[in-house]
Protein backbone atom coordinates (compact mmCIF):
# COMPACT_ATOMS: atom_id res chain seq x y z
CA UNK A 1 0.00 0.00 0.00
CA UNK A 2 1.50 3.55 -1.01
CA UNK A 3 0.79 6.63 0.01
CA UNK A 4 1.55 9.89 -1.14
CA UNK A 5 3.37 11.39 1.46
CA UNK A 6 4.48 15.38 -0.14
CA UNK A 7 4.42 16.83 -3.69
CA UNK A 8 5.09 19.79 -5.07
CA UNK A 9 5.40 21.11 -8.74
CA UNK A 10 6.11 24.05 -10.89
CA UNK A 11 8.46 25.19 -13.63
CA UNK A 12 12.36 26.02 -13.28
CA UNK A 13 14.67 28.39 -15.37
CA UNK A 14 12.25 30.59 -16.57
CA UNK A 15 14.12 33.62 -18.12
CA UNK A 16 13.08 36.68 -18.82
CA UNK A 17 14.94 40.01 -19.30
CA UNK A 18 13.27 43.57 -19.16
CA UNK A 19 14.36 46.63 -20.58
CA UNK A 20 13.01 49.95 -18.78
CA UNK A 21 13.00 52.64 -21.11
CA UNK A 22 13.39 55.94 -19.19
CA UNK A 23 13.38 57.68 -22.89
CA UNK A 24 14.94 56.30 -26.21
CA UNK A 25 18.21 55.72 -24.82
CA UNK A 26 18.70 55.84 -21.28
CA UNK A 27 17.88 52.55 -19.69
CA UNK A 28 17.71 50.04 -16.79
CA UNK A 29 17.78 46.40 -17.05
CA UNK A 30 17.10 43.37 -15.02
CA UNK A 31 17.59 39.88 -16.27
CA UNK A 32 16.22 36.74 -13.54
CA UNK A 33 15.79 33.14 -14.04
CA UNK A 34 13.03 31.63 -12.06
CA UNK A 35 12.21 28.73 -10.47
CA UNK A 36 8.29 28.72 -8.79
CA UNK A 37 7.12 25.24 -7.28
CA UNK A 38 3.56 24.78 -6.03
CA UNK A 39 1.96 23.34 -3.21
CA UNK A 40 -1.63 22.52 -2.01
CA UNK A 41 -5.05 20.62 -2.87
CA UNK A 42 -3.41 18.77 -5.34
CA UNK A 43 -2.83 15.24 -4.64
CA UNK A 44 -5.83 14.13 -7.20
CA UNK A 45 -3.47 14.95 -9.91
CA UNK A 46 -1.19 12.18 -8.31
CA UNK A 47 -3.85 9.83 -7.14
CA UNK A 48 -6.22 9.59 -9.81
CA UNK A 49 -6.29 10.66 -13.55
CA UNK A 50 -7.63 14.19 -12.22
CA UNK A 51 -6.07 17.17 -13.78
CA UNK A 52 -8.21 19.91 -12.71
CA UNK A 53 -6.14 21.34 -9.82
CA UNK A 54 -3.30 21.39 -12.58
CA UNK A 55 -2.07 24.94 -13.46
CA UNK A 56 -0.11 23.68 -16.08
CA UNK A 57 3.53 24.80 -15.73
CA UNK A 58 2.97 26.49 -19.14
CA UNK A 59 1.23 28.57 -17.72
CA UNK A 60 3.38 29.67 -14.22
CA UNK A 61 5.97 30.39 -17.04
CA UNK A 62 3.58 32.62 -18.95
CA UNK A 63 2.53 34.13 -15.09
CA UNK A 64 6.33 35.15 -14.57
CA UNK A 65 6.25 36.75 -18.05
CA UNK A 66 2.96 38.90 -17.43
CA UNK A 67 4.33 39.72 -14.45
CA UNK A 68 7.44 40.86 -15.59
CA UNK A 69 6.17 43.30 -17.79
CA UNK A 70 3.63 44.69 -15.67
CA UNK A 71 5.59 44.96 -11.93
CA UNK A 72 9.53 43.97 -12.82
CA UNK A 73 11.84 46.91 -12.31
CA UNK A 74 15.75 46.81 -10.87
CA UNK A 75 14.40 44.75 -7.47
CA UNK A 76 14.87 41.03 -7.91
CA UNK A 77 13.63 40.33 -3.79
CA UNK A 78 10.46 42.42 -4.64
CA UNK A 79 9.44 40.68 -7.88
CA UNK A 80 9.65 37.23 -5.97
CA UNK A 81 7.27 38.95 -3.59
CA UNK A 82 5.31 39.89 -6.23
CA UNK A 83 5.17 36.25 -7.47
CA UNK A 84 4.03 34.46 -4.50
CA UNK A 85 1.55 36.89 -3.89
CA UNK A 86 0.03 36.61 -7.52
CA UNK A 87 -0.13 32.59 -6.94
CA UNK A 88 -1.38 32.49 -4.18
CA UNK A 89 -4.24 35.39 -4.36
CA UNK A 90 -5.41 34.13 -7.84
CA UNK A 91 -5.81 30.24 -7.33
CA UNK A 92 -7.82 29.10 -3.55
CA UNK A 93 -6.80 25.78 -3.75
CA UNK A 94 -2.84 26.84 -3.36
CA UNK A 95 -1.49 26.47 -0.16
CA UNK A 96 1.99 27.51 -0.62
CA UNK A 97 4.54 29.23 -3.28
CA UNK A 98 8.11 28.99 -3.52
CA UNK A 99 9.97 31.01 -5.71
CA UNK A 100 14.01 31.77 -6.20
CA UNK A 101 15.27 34.23 -8.46
CA UNK A 102 18.61 34.22 -9.85
CA UNK A 103 20.17 37.41 -11.42
CA UNK A 104 22.77 37.81 -14.38
CA UNK A 105 23.32 40.77 -12.83
CA UNK A 106 24.27 44.21 -15.62
CA UNK A 107 26.43 47.01 -14.10
CA UNK A 108 26.68 49.88 -16.17
CA UNK A 109 29.45 50.80 -17.98
CA UNK A 110 31.53 54.07 -17.29
CA UNK A 111 32.75 55.84 -20.79
CA UNK A 112 34.63 58.64 -20.27
CA UNK A 113 34.24 59.21 -17.00
CA UNK A 114 30.22 58.90 -17.49
CA UNK A 115 27.92 56.06 -16.61
CA UNK A 116 26.68 54.87 -19.92
CA UNK A 117 22.83 55.47 -20.64
CA UNK A 118 22.26 51.52 -22.35
CA UNK A 119 25.48 49.68 -22.32
CA UNK A 120 26.27 47.25 -19.81
CA UNK A 121 29.27 44.85 -18.26
CA UNK A 122 28.07 41.69 -16.71
CA UNK A 123 28.99 41.88 -12.92
CA UNK A 124 30.23 37.99 -12.70
CA UNK A 125 31.42 37.92 -9.41
CA UNK A 126 28.75 35.58 -8.08
CA UNK A 127 25.10 35.31 -8.40
CA UNK A 128 22.80 36.78 -7.09
CA UNK A 129 19.61 35.07 -5.84
CA UNK A 130 16.47 36.25 -3.65
CA UNK A 131 14.08 33.37 -2.37
CA UNK A 132 10.34 33.87 -1.34
CA UNK A 133 8.48 31.18 0.25
CA UNK A 134 4.87 32.18 1.40
CA UNK A 135 2.43 29.32 3.24
CA UNK A 136 -0.95 30.24 4.04
CA UNK A 137 -1.00 30.75 7.68
CA UNK A 138 2.36 31.20 8.08
CA UNK A 139 4.99 33.53 8.60
CA UNK A 140 6.38 34.48 4.91
CA UNK A 141 9.80 34.09 4.37
CA UNK A 142 11.89 36.38 2.07
CA UNK A 143 15.39 36.30 1.83
CA UNK A 144 18.49 37.40 -0.65
CA UNK A 145 21.89 36.76 -1.23
CA UNK A 146 24.58 35.40 -3.47
CA UNK A 147 26.25 32.24 -4.65
CA UNK A 148 30.05 31.75 -5.10
CA UNK A 149 31.56 35.44 -4.69
CA UNK A 150 35.27 35.19 -4.95
CA UNK A 151 37.77 37.07 -2.46
CA UNK A 152 40.84 36.97 -1.72
CA UNK A 153 43.74 38.65 0.61
CA UNK A 154 47.22 37.88 0.38
CA UNK A 155 48.23 38.21 3.92
CA UNK A 156 46.61 38.92 7.16
CA UNK A 157 45.44 35.79 7.47
CA UNK A 158 46.55 32.70 9.84
CA UNK A 159 45.68 29.02 11.29
CA UNK A 160 47.67 28.08 14.36
CA UNK A 161 46.54 27.05 17.87
CA UNK A 162 44.38 23.78 16.59
CA UNK A 163 43.72 20.33 17.49
CA UNK A 164 46.73 18.66 17.33
CA UNK A 165 47.04 14.78 17.38
CA UNK A 166 49.38 12.22 15.33
CA UNK A 167 47.36 12.43 12.50
CA UNK A 168 48.25 16.55 11.99
CA UNK A 169 50.93 17.21 9.65
CA UNK A 170 49.20 21.18 8.81
CA UNK A 171 52.24 23.85 10.26
CA UNK A 172 50.84 26.82 12.19
CA UNK A 173 50.69 30.27 10.40
CA UNK A 174 50.54 33.55 10.89
CA UNK A 175 50.91 34.79 7.39
CA UNK A 176 48.76 32.93 5.39
CA UNK A 177 46.91 33.71 1.03
CA UNK A 178 42.78 33.85 2.48
CA UNK A 179 40.64 33.09 -0.49
CA UNK A 180 37.12 32.22 -0.18
CA UNK A 181 33.60 31.45 -2.38
CA UNK A 182 31.56 33.89 -0.60
CA UNK A 183 27.81 32.31 -0.45
CA UNK A 184 25.48 34.25 1.88
CA UNK A 185 21.80 34.06 2.34
CA UNK A 186 20.18 36.69 4.37
CA UNK A 187 16.43 36.73 5.56
CA UNK A 188 14.54 40.02 5.94
CA UNK A 189 12.14 40.45 9.12
CA UNK A 190 11.16 43.60 6.92
CA UNK A 191 9.12 42.69 4.20
CA UNK A 192 8.97 46.27 3.04
CA UNK A 193 12.41 47.35 3.50
CA UNK A 194 14.87 48.70 0.84
CA UNK A 195 16.11 45.09 -0.52
CA UNK A 196 18.99 46.60 -2.93
CA UNK A 197 19.66 48.82 -0.40
CA UNK A 198 20.43 45.86 2.15
CA UNK A 199 21.99 44.19 -0.44
CA UNK A 200 24.30 46.93 -0.99
CA UNK A 201 25.17 46.82 2.56
CA UNK A 202 25.16 43.36 3.75
CA UNK A 203 28.14 43.14 0.74
CA UNK A 204 29.59 45.67 1.84
CA UNK A 205 29.95 44.62 5.77
CA UNK A 206 31.82 41.25 4.23
CA UNK A 207 34.29 43.12 2.50
CA UNK A 208 35.27 45.49 5.21
CA UNK A 209 35.34 42.34 7.82
CA UNK A 210 37.46 40.59 5.00
CA UNK A 211 39.76 43.51 4.17
CA UNK A 212 40.81 45.02 7.32
CA UNK A 213 40.51 42.61 10.03
CA UNK A 214 43.08 40.00 10.94
CA UNK A 215 41.54 36.32 10.40
CA UNK A 216 42.58 33.68 13.14
CA UNK A 217 40.75 31.15 11.43
CA UNK A 218 37.84 31.36 8.43
CA UNK A 219 35.66 30.38 11.49
CA UNK A 220 35.89 33.42 12.88
CA UNK A 221 36.03 35.79 9.97
CA UNK A 222 32.76 34.03 8.50
CA UNK A 223 31.23 35.16 11.97
CA UNK A 224 32.44 38.59 12.63
CA UNK A 225 30.65 38.82 8.44
CA UNK A 226 27.58 38.11 10.09
CA UNK A 227 27.84 39.97 13.25
CA UNK A 228 28.42 43.66 11.58
CA UNK A 229 25.88 42.19 8.59
CA UNK A 230 23.31 42.27 11.20
CA UNK A 231 24.29 45.65 13.20
CA UNK A 232 24.67 47.48 9.75
CA UNK A 233 21.18 46.00 8.30
CA UNK A 234 18.65 46.42 11.30
CA UNK A 235 15.99 44.66 8.26
CA UNK A 236 17.67 41.71 8.29
CA UNK A 237 17.31 38.91 11.44
CA UNK A 238 19.61 36.49 10.80
CA UNK A 239 22.26 35.64 7.39
CA UNK A 240 23.71 31.91 6.60
CA UNK A 241 26.79 32.03 5.32
CA UNK A 242 29.26 29.52 3.77
CA UNK A 243 32.88 30.26 2.84
CA UNK A 244 35.07 26.98 1.33
CA UNK A 245 38.35 27.41 2.09
CA UNK A 246 40.16 28.36 -1.21
CA UNK A 247 43.64 26.76 -0.62
CA UNK A 248 47.19 28.31 -2.03
CA UNK A 249 49.31 25.56 -1.12
CA UNK A 250 52.83 26.59 -0.42
CA UNK A 251 55.64 25.25 -2.87
CA UNK A 252 58.82 24.68 -1.51
CA UNK A 253 60.97 25.73 -4.72
CA UNK A 254 64.81 24.79 -2.43
CA UNK A 255 65.67 22.26 -5.59
CA UNK A 256 65.31 24.65 -8.09
CA UNK A 257 67.52 26.98 -6.15
CA UNK A 258 64.95 29.16 -4.61
CA UNK A 259 63.95 29.22 -1.08
CA UNK A 260 61.05 27.22 0.43
CA UNK A 261 57.68 28.34 1.31
CA UNK A 262 58.33 31.87 -1.25
CA UNK A 263 56.02 33.81 -2.93
CA UNK A 264 54.98 31.25 -5.04
CA UNK A 265 52.07 29.65 -4.42
CA UNK A 266 49.62 26.29 -6.20
CA UNK A 267 45.82 27.47 -6.17
CA UNK A 268 44.08 24.37 -5.45
CA UNK A 269 40.36 23.54 -6.11
CA UNK A 270 40.37 20.11 -4.18
CA UNK A 271 39.99 19.32 -1.34
CA UNK A 272 38.87 22.37 -0.02
CA UNK A 273 37.75 23.49 3.61
CA UNK A 274 33.56 23.71 4.14
CA UNK A 275 32.91 26.38 6.77
CA UNK A 276 29.58 27.01 7.60
CA UNK A 277 27.07 28.73 9.52
CA UNK A 278 24.23 30.72 10.20
CA UNK A 279 23.89 33.68 12.70
CA UNK A 280 20.73 35.33 13.90
CA UNK A 281 19.79 38.19 15.97
O1 LIG B 1 40.65 28.80 8.88
C1 LIG B 1 40.79 27.57 8.88
N1 LIG B 1 39.85 26.79 9.50
C2 LIG B 1 39.95 25.42 9.54
O2 LIG B 1 39.06 24.73 10.10
C3 LIG B 1 41.07 24.85 8.90
N2 LIG B 1 41.47 23.57 8.75
C4 LIG B 1 42.63 23.59 8.04
O3 LIG B 1 43.28 22.57 7.68
N3 LIG B 1 42.97 24.87 7.74
C5 LIG B 1 42.02 25.67 8.27
N4 LIG B 1 41.85 27.01 8.28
Amino acid sequence: MATLESNRYGKFRVRVMKVLRHDDSHHDVCELEADVLLHGDLAGSYLSDDNSSIVPTDTVKNTIHFLAHDHLETCRTSFAKIIVEHFLGKYPHLSGVEVELRERKWERMTINGSPHPHAFTHAANGEPFSRATFFRGQAPKLTSGIRGHLVMKSTQSGFADYNVCELTTLPPTTDRVFATRLTAEWEFADLTAGFIAADTEVLAAAHEVFATTYSPSVQRTLYQIGELALERVPEISRIELKMPNVHFLGLDLTKLGRPGQSCVLLPTDEPHGEIEAVIAR
